[in-house]
């Protein structure tokens, strides 16, 4: 491999990268570009590994021996603190980070974002590790723009809506409204990191992800994962076009999301971790400003791509109104708007995303054909003894 440099010109030192979450959505994409396009090590850690097993075996891979699979919960165990000690930096992935848990699970909800987060604080401040931890733009919770007068026209001005990392106040709803208890806990842990920094030194960097989408985001309904299970929007609405059945908007589907391709935000970590003098003690957004829709024109797109990836007929009637009352329960709540700025990254590290809504809808729901369609069908033709 030719010797990599820095944003400055700089050799890139291969480096030991312990990864808490690694068998997830992101991580799994990150290991597949640290594997494939650098030579840094990576500890990877979680409960699960089925995302990242192609990366795991067989021994012949390129990379055999560069990526190592700890099974274990960050809840209680004691090998955390010698893995972290074991590297150069330490990437926290590892949360509950899907809605219909928020209001169903607040407390699993707030022990996983904040409370499991804080040993992997600890040691890192203690062992005098660098840490790149996950956050979220669900930090910003709602615009200030949505408090005003529909028809006032200051909602038509950015500086309403547009979300910045150092001068956006951080906007939620009353503790009754139980989706907060995702945020608010990821926003706590933000601030006990940044306290780290400047009591303690702290080396760190915090991600906020805008709706990183892609393959291999959370599970198909019964296929791998629960059958009343409820992911994020993408596998919903995958799971809906996979099944032939509408897909459902949720109080009509009028919150507006921007959605990034994961590869592209991959491209921002990966700038992170090779660059920890433009990185360190910074929050950045990671999104695409230019991919925003309402949910109600994301079905619409998912549902013409797919007729397009997949050669089937589209619905009669492709969509269907929900309450949240009914689709997430009591305490459901929402973020209306979500467009980042992008002044920081784009000054500290030059980065841009790159990929179009349509163009990442195509091959994502490309996947999403190839990998479930026959599953699906199965499934179907042979409905589990009751
Ligand atoms: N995908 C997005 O667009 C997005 C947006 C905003 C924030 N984030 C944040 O990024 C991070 C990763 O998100 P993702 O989309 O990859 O989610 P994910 O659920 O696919 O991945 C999280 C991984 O962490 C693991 N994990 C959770 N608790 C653990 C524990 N106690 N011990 C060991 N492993 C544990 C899970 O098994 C899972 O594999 C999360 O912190 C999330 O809040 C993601
Ligand atoms: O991805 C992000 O950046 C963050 O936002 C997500 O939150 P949200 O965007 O609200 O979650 P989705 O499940 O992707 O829902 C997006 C929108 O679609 C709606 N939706 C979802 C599912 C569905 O079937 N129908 C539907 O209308 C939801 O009500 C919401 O308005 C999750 O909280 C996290 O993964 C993450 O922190």
């Amino acid at each position: 491999m030719a010797t990599r440099t820095d944003l400055d010109g700089r050799p890139i030192k291969p480096m030991t990268i312990c990864m808490i979450g690694a068998g997830g959505f992101i991580g799994s994409h990150l290991c597949e570009k640290l594997m494939s396009e650098t030579p840094h090590k990576v500890l990877a850690l979680d409960v699960y590994n089925d995302k990242i097993k192609h990366l795991l075996e067989p021994d012949s891979l390129p990379w055999a021996g560069r990526i190592q699979f700890h099974r274990l919960n960050i809840k209680h165990d004691s090998r955390l603190e010698g893995l972290i000690k074991m590297a150069d930096l330490v990437i926290n992935l590892a949360a509950i980070c899907t809605p219909a848990d928020y209001n169903t699970r607040p407390l699993d909800t707030i022990y996983s974002n904040f409370i499991d987060a804080l040993p992997v604080v600890k040691y890192c401040s203690e062992n005098n590790k660098r840490l790149i931890h996950f956050s979220t733009c669900e930090v910003y919770g709602k615009t200030i723009g949505s408090f005003l007068p529909k028809d006032s026209p200051l909602r038509q001005d950015p500086a309403y809506y547009v979300l910045k990392e150092d001068t956006s106040p951080c906007i939620f709803g009353s503790i009754e409204k139980q989706r907060w208890s995702y945020a608010c806990a990821k926003q706590l842990i933000e601030r006990l990191i940044y306290a780290e920094g400047a009591e303690n030194g702290l080396e760190f960097t915090i991600v906020r992800p805008f709706n990183w989408i892609g393959p291999r985001m959370d599970f198909i309904p019964g296929i791998d994962g629960p059958s009343e299970g409820v992911p994020r929007v993408l596998a919903c609405f995958s799971n809906n076009l996979l099944r032939r059945e509408p897909l459902k908007l949720v109080d009509g589907g009028e919150s507006q999301r921007t959605f990034i391709y994961i590869k592209d935000a991959i491209e921002a970590v990966l700038l992170m971790i090779e660059n920890p003098d433009r990185a360190n003690g910074h929050i950045f957004n990671v999104g695409n400003p230019n991919n925003e829709v309402t949910v109600r024109q994301l079905a619409e797109m998912m549902t013409k791509v797919y007729a397009k990836v997949s050669g089937e007929t589209v619905l009669e009637s492709p969509t269907v109104d929900v309450s949240s009352k009914e689709f997430y329960g009591e305490g459901y709540d929402d973020s209306d708007k979500r467009i980042p700025d992008m002044t920081i990254i784009n000054k500290q590290l030059g980065w841009n995303p790159k990929t179009s809504l349509w163009d990442l809808l195509e091959s994502t729901l490309t996947y999403q054909h190839r990998t479930y369609a026959e599953a699906i069908k199965k499934s179907i033709a042979k409905p589990s003894a009751s």
